[in-house]
């Protein structure tokens, strides 16, 4: 079982770029065009696939938000910011 981390936990876990609201943490990236875009997010499904952990990700054309929680434990798990620091590395 992941243990959920506590607010002051995950708030010096956050990595630049990203925001915590409650049990969620996000980032928005704005990409050179829509391909491209779909291009990173198809990195990052190969990534969350790997490690069994998924994101919601919401398109708008170019923009990217990625959304990370650990939904099996109700809260932040250190999966989730695991999986952020990975996506940080695809984008
Ligand atoms: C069995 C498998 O580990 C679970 O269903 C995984 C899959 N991906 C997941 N992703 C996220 N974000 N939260 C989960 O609790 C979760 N559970």
């Amino acid at each position: 079982m992941t243990e959920i981390l506590s607010d002051s936990e995950a708030d010096g876990r956050l990595r630049t770029g990203w925001t915590r609201s409650g049990a969620v943490i996000s980032r928005e990236v704005e990409l050179a065009s829509f391909p491209e875009a779909i291009e990173a997010v198809n990195r990052v499904a190969e990534l969350a696939e790997a490690a069994d952990h998924h994101p919601d990700i919401d398109i708008r054309w170019r923009t990217l938000t990625f959304r990370l929680s650990t939904h099996s434990a109700g809260g932040l798990t250190a999966k989730d910011f695991d999986l952020a620091a990975q996506i940080d590395s695809v984008l």
